[in-house]
């Protein structure tokens, strides 16, 4: 394969990321691996909480520090690199997405589940106003058809967004699902394509190659892997192989080499790896920041959390519905032991 296209690399650790490290990032290690990145002459870094833009509360883990101070640093350190945001409508709202476009963000990702595209209108609309790059981001993109998707690209593309990315929240697409689902957009929308994974079965890299042998060139990528569940696509991994592939990405290897072995690897609080955790987000198919809250409700209801996640996989269960996590404990529970109490009022 030979290719001419360019691929640009948006780094995730600093927002995605943010999950693997409860949500503690500090301006000191924003600003260290920040300034990295940009050394390195990453594209793009993404920087927020994990669940975007007002994502901290007590739901989804409150921020160690204000998202804004991190975006301030991250902007300070980056002379060569755009500091992107993510924002979920309904969690972080448009005020929001002004403040991080004043204090120097360049690029917008409005995410919202694969089939609610239109629920971002107003906010791509207001980031294309702020005259930032914008993205349209459709989370869970295994739980729609291709035809679904591709409506859903196209009502992004109408709003104004510079690129459509298919998003593999689960890390529970397959290569030939990532396949279909890149060509049949690339075919029906004229504007960039792009592609997230997770590894949770182990096909982050497969998949992201797969994406690009389709036509995504927006990429996104997460040093030493740092992401929800298993983490995503390892950039440095990524650039070294893109690199044998013939496949320019502009990043310096070394650079990216050393930040995540001299830096990023001492804020883990433990390897991103793909345990019974991950692999059972990828196998049951649900949102990778489930696993936190199934892990509590399991130990509260005695119940094994795989079996709670797998039940929410087979009910559909999308971000935004974390109450429903709790039911499902409960009713796991009671089929167990006839009585749904938490296991502190038991003995
Ligand atoms: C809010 C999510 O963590 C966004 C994301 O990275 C994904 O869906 O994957
Ligand atoms: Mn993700």
């Amino acid at each position: 394969m030979t290719f001419e296209k360019e691929i640009k690399i948006t780094e995730v650790a600093l927002r995605d990321g943010s999950h693997a490290v409860s949500h503690q990032y500090t301006v000191e290690q924003v600003t260290t691996i920040a300034k990295a990145l940009n050394e390195a002459r990453i594209p793009y870094i993404e920087v927020t909480h994990g669940d975007g833009l007002g994502g901290s509360s007590l739901q989804y883990g409150l921020s160690k520090t204000d998202e804004m101070k991190l975006i301030e640093a991250a902007v300070a350190v980056s002379d060569f690199s755009k500091i992107a945001v993510l924002l979920l409508p309904g969690i972080g709202t448009i005020e929001d997405l002004k403040q991080a476009a004043k204090i120097g963000a360049k690029m917008a990702r409005i995410a919202t589940h694969v089939t609610e595209a239109d629920i971002a209108k107003q906010h791509i609309e207001t980031a294309k106003d702020l005259g930032m790059e914008t993205v349209g981001f459709l989370m869970m993109s295994h739980m729609a058809p291709v035809e679904k998707i591709v409506e859903q690209a196209k009502l992004m593309e109408s709003y104004g967004a510079d690129t459509v990315y298919i998003v593999d929240s689960a890390g529970a697409l397959l290569p030939d699902q990532v396949r279909a689902r890149i060509k049949a957009i690339r075919q029906a929308i004229s504007i960039n394509v792009g592609f997230h994974a997770h590894n949770n079965l182990s096909l982050a890299m497969g998949n992201t190659l797969a994406a690009i042998e389709e036509g995504a060139t927006r990429i996104d990528g997460s040093i030493r892997c740092l992401g929800a569940g298993a983490g995503n696509t390892q950039t440095e991994v990524l650039v070294a192989v893109l690199d044998r592939m013939g496949i320019q990405t502009g990043i310096d290897l070394y650079k990216l080499m050393d930040v995540s072995e001299d830096v990023v690897s001492q804020i883990l609080q433990k390897p991103q790896i793909i345990n019974r955790d991950s692999l059972t987000l990828g196998y049951a198919g649900v949102y990778s920041s489930f696993l936190l809250h199934a892990k509590r409700a399991a130990e509260k209801f005695s119940v094994d959390s795989r079996d709670i996640l797998i039940e929410l996989g087979k009910r559909k269960i999308v971000g935004g519905q974390e109450d429903m996590i709790v039911d499902v404990a409960a009713e796991l529970s009671k089929k167990k032991s006839g009585s749904a109490c938490p296991s502190t009022y038991t003995t």
